[in-house]
């Protein structure tokens, strides 16, 4: 979580801490993060469009390589490339799973043969291909190269899971599976959490998955920290309407409308204190405020602040709104109740 947003009072250590961060390719800076923790056995979500630095932030957490300058703190203590105790705690998975020219078997089993674990690996390996939905005995000895896509990816993440890590960072992984291996991965990088504590760090463009499971999710935008963990981000192509009005059309052919965006592509930026959830009853002015419907898809309570904050789906988008206080006395919600939503255009900042 961004530090200076929702540090709560009894959090422990961070298991890592960013300070002052700038990572540059060939002089050019693609990341600068002044300072960001993430408590351990948390669920961070990132997200962010295209090239806005999330694969690069997550090497730089997998300690791939070095950052440009600043630090990244593991567990308090500044960590480096090839350092032995981080490559056995720490473990990236990314979109296009890398596995090694061996049995299904050799691969899982490898990451315990590194770490020097005597014993049997047999049942480690068959746990963790268990858990991504892979029967061991079936799957065992097929060879690297006999999986399709979605199975491929799930023997990769065996591979990760079998080491217990203490910390997983998921980019985009489940962007080129079919739906039942996307299911699989994802129960399976949450038992880890459950199970051993793992901390999750997962990039993705799936706002809806990450909403559902993150304790945080923040957004990056050309390599910043854009707005709150909770601010929502909306991307264009914006066009003109008619009557002189900005906009663009949603998935469930609603329209959302704005103001002047600087460019056709530029992206909206939308407190979510400055989307009310309408009461029954309630009318808006049409000339000064819009009104979507939506879907309630979750509802959240901020612990620091006592607020709450509900997800709710418009068509394929989801905006995050948070409920005052003195609303709640008046309204009830649930999860997968309709509700209309006002705005006001004025209110969106432009980037
Ligand atoms: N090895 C590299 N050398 C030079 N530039 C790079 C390198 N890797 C990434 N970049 C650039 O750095 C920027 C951030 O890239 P990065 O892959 O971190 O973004 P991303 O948010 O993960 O994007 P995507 O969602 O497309 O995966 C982009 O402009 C990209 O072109």
């Amino acid at each position: 979580m961004p530090d200076d947003q929702e540090e709560s009072h009894a959090v422990p250590d961070p298991i890592y801490r960013i300070e002052k961060l700038i990572h540059r390719y060939n002089g050019q800076p693609v990341l600068e993060i002044d300072r960001l923790t993430v408590a351990p056995s948390s669920i961070l979500g990132l997200v962010g469009p295209n090239g806005s630095g999330k694969s690069t932030l997550l090497k730089l957490m997998a300690f791939i390589f070095q950052p440009t300058e600043g630090r990244i703190l593991f567990k308090g203590e500044q960590a480096f490339p090839f350092d032995e105790a981080i490559r056995s705690q720490v473990t990236l998975l990314t979109q296009e799973p890398y596995l090694m020219k061996r049995t299904v078997f050799n691969n899982v089993a490898y990451g315990l043969k590194v770490r020097g674990e005597r014993g049997d690996w047999r049942q480690p390996a068959h746990d963790a291909l268990n858990l991504v939905g892979l029967d061991a005995e079936t799957f065992s000895r097929r060879q690297w190269d006999e999986l399709s896509g979605g199975e491929a990816q799930r023997v990769a993440l065996a591979a990760r899971l079998v080491l217990k890590p203490l910390v997983l960072l998921l980019d985009e992984p489940t962007a080129s599976v079919d739906a039942a291996s996307s299911e699989l991965i994802r129960s399976a990088s949450l038992r880890a959490r459950s199970e051993w504590g793992t901390t999750l760090v997962i990039a993705s463009h799936d706002r809806q998955w990450l909403h559902d499971v993150c304790d945080e999710v923040i957004h990056l935008f050309k390599g910043k920290l854009a707005g709150s963990g909770r601010s929502n981000m909306i991307f264009g192509p914006w066009a003109r309407e008619d009557d002189e009005v900005y906009g663009k059309r949603l998935d469930d052919d609603q329209r959302l409308l704005v103001s002047v965006p600087p460019s056709a592509d530029a992206t909206a930026f939308l407190d979510p204190g400055d989307i009310r959830i309408l009461g029954e009853r309630e009318t808006v002015d049409n000339s000064t405020t819009k009104v979507v419907q939506g879907t309630v898809i979750r509802l959240a309570l901020e612990k620091r602040s006592g607020n709450l904050f509900a997800d709710v789906r418009i068509g394929s988008l989801i905006l995050v709104v948070r409920v005052a206080e003195s609303r709640l006395a008046t309204m009830t919600l649930h999860r997968g109740w309709p509700v209309s939503l006002a705005y006001r255009p004025a209110n969106i900042r432009w980037r």
